[in-house]
């Protein structure tokens, strides 16, 4: 049901919402309208359909750009952190006003990608989450801008929204943007360009239409897009990319009508745990796996051996996340190893029979076991 996009609004019982810049803004600030028009649609879907909604709303930069009058967003990260610090704060004011006309209360959560790395940290964003929506009470996420750089960002709000899906175990992602959805080309430059109403698998030559170039105000363009439809298919979720300021846009996809791109999902749900481990870890090394190995994980769920490695690169220590590869490079998926850097080059190659002999114990048969082992990749 939840791979036709007809019938999957039927089963959504938690969906989470991202909103982009471009439509939040307008002249010299926010775009009133569009907050109005948003709030009052997840109130009506909260009220009327009984759905929880998280609402993931960038905006804090372009509305704080606009406010402070500046000719255009920042170039270097401190000036951008300290208009993202600006706007936020108005973003929220108006949100609180809009929600309260249909009796609602708002709440504020910031998030850096780091803070969901640490698995309690994670554990407790998602308790408070569940715990606002068990109040009635409607969670507005967005970076913490102020603090964030490279290392521990999410990096756009598009990821964000995706990481939220994953932590959340949400039904389906609606990501409202300026555009109806995912076109053969960039629609910038190509009039001809047209919508593609579904893309069922996303595959190099889908990632390829989507420019990496984004919207006077947007950040990371419809590259982004395509990479978080990327990972919330892998868990087995749905996304939508829509026009966020279309009249009704929410209340008619949950009506079922059909607008947008819908990108189907794995038929598989991937657990929680391993999109935490999938998605939420840095890896911190790498292992290049022979076609056998990988045809075991991908195919027959197994667990990584010895004998399938072939290369390793990266000093770690046991229990770090580590991706693994193919010999093409690609990434297939993350794992925590129960062998060292170290100890994984002595015994590469190797059954586990002789294990023993090369390190003089032998711990564990698998370098992953199959239960912390999350593939994201090759499929
Ligand atoms: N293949 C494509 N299909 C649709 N839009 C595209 C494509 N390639 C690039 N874009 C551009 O991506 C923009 C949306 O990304 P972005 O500006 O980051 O929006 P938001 O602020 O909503 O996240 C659209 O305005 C569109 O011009
Ligand atoms: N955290 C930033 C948003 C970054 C971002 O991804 O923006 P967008 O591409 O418009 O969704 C802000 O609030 O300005």
């Amino acid at each position: 049901m939840k791979t036709n996009r007809n019938t999957c609004f039927k089963v959504v019982k938690r969906a989470i919402v991202k909103v982009g810049s471009n439509i939040l803004t307008k002249d010299n600030g926010l775009n009133l309208d569009v907050v109005s028009s948003i709030s009052r649609q997840i109130c009506h879907l909260i009220d009327e359909k009984g759905i929880q909604i998280v609402f993931v709303s960038s905006g804090a930069m372009a509305a704080g750009t606009k406010k402070l009058g500046l000719p255009k967003r920042p170039d270097e990260v401190p000036g951008r952190q300290a208009v993202a610090a600006v706007g936020q704060a108005g973003l929220m004011r108006e949100y609180e006003k809009a929600f309260e006309c249909h009796g609602k209360q708002v709440a504020q959560l910031l998030l850096t990608s780091d803070g969901l790395s640490y698995r309690k940290r994670y554990l407790n964003a998602r308790n408070t989450l569940y715990t606002l929506l068990s109040w009635g009470v409607v969670p507005i996420i967005n970076e913490n801008d102020t603090v964030s750089v490279d290392e521990i960002k999410f990096g756009d709000n598009d990821n964000l929204s995706a990481m939220i899906t994953l932590l959340m175990d949400a039904d389906i992602l609606i990501n409202l943007t300026d555009i109806d959805g995912l076109y053969t080309k960039d629609p910038r430059t190509n009039p001809d360009a047209e919508l593609i109403p579904v893309v069922s698998a996303i595959r190099k030559s889908i990632e390829r239409l989507a420019s990496d170039i984004p919207g006077a105000l947007g950040t990371g363009g419809m590259s982004t897009k395509i990479k978080a439809a990327k990972k919330v298919t892998t868990a087995g979720i749905p996304m939508i990319i829509a026009k966020g300021d279309k009249p009704d846009i929410l209340i008619k996809l949950f009506s079922g009508e059909e607008h947008g791109t819908f990108f189907v999902p794995k038929k598989e749900k991937l657990a929680n745990r391993k999109c935490w481990i999938g998605f939420n870890l840095k890896p911190k090394g790498v292992l290049l796996i022979d076609k056998g190995a990988a045809r075991a994980i991908l195919n027959r769920g197994k667990s990584l051996l010895p004998s399938g490695i072939e290369a390793v690169e990266g000093d770690f220590g046991v229990g770090a996340p580590v991706e693994f590869r193919n010999g093409d490079s690609e990434i297939l998926g993350t794992g925590l190893v129960n062998y060292s850097s170290a100890d994984i080059r002595k015994i590469m190659g190797l059954q586990t029979g002789e294990i023993r002999d090369r390190l003089g114990e032998k711990p564990y048969d698998e370098v992953i076991h199959r239960d912390n082992l999350a593939v994201t990749g090759g499929m």
